[in-house]
């Protein structure tokens, strides 16, 4: 990374700690916690996507940022969307983006739900991110329909979820998703890997 966007996640953690003292936007309290949890974690996403210009992704149920404000900071060529439904979080989502004087980059402020009957935004996400906002079969359902033909849902998941997957790809497949799996390491020992699981339409 240029010197440049290591002042924007400067910039970002200082938001951060300055929203979380008055708000509930995340439950990571400290530096290390948010640079270890928040920015390692979300940059593990990049195992499983490549950001080249062009590509259109959406982060669902973003809240402070994780992983899709991360994304965008460390690949600014990528479009990203941060959806966020409540509307603390997305004012602070917004806000932020500002102070970072980020460009192709906006928050939407609603549920997956809503966006998926809309033309705009159904069928239209080359890559789709979601982490912590429910189970691997409940986030799959709901996200679904933004993909596009070729596109790729990537679930920061636990330890737990990945090792589920086998039992859970019948589930998935009446979806037409087929799922994989990858472990990133921590670039720290003693911290555990980062687990993504990878869903893509079966058919393509
Ligand atoms: C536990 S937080 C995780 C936030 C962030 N992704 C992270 O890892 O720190 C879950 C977020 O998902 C949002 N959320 C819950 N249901 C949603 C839905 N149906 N559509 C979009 N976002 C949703 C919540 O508002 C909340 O901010």
């Amino acid at each position: 990374m240029t010197p440049a966007q290591h002042g924007t996640f400067e910039v970002y953690l200082s938001e951060l700690r300055r929203w979380a003292s008055q708000m509930n936007l995340t439950g990571l309290r400290t530096e290390q916690a948010i640079i270890r949890e928040g920015f390692l974690r979300s940059l593990a996403c990049r195992a499983a996507f490549e950001p080249t210009p062009s590509v259109k992704a959406i982060d669902v149920g973003s809240g402070a940022g994780f992983p899709g404000l991360v994304l965008k900071i460390a690949y600014p060529d990528i479009d990203m969307v941060l959806l966020e439904p409540r509307r603390k979080r997305a004012t602070f989502l917004r806000s932020t983006i500002r102070r970072l004087g980020l460009i192709g980059v906006q928050c939407i402020q609603a549920r997956v739900e809503e966006l998926c009957g809309n033309p705009e935004h159904r069928g239209s996400y080359d890559a789709v991110f979601a982490r912590a906002v429910g189970s691997v079969p409940d986030v799959a359902r709901m996200v679904e329909p933004l993909l596009k033909p070729d596109g790729r849902l990537i679930l920061q998941a636990g330890q737990g979820a990945r090792d589920s997957l086998p039992s859970l790809r019948p589930l998935l497949a009446t979806l037409g998703l087929r799922a994989d799996s990858r472990e990133v390491p921590a670039p720290d020992t003693g911290t555990p890997p980062t687990y993504l699981v990878v869903l893509e339409r079966a058919d393509h």
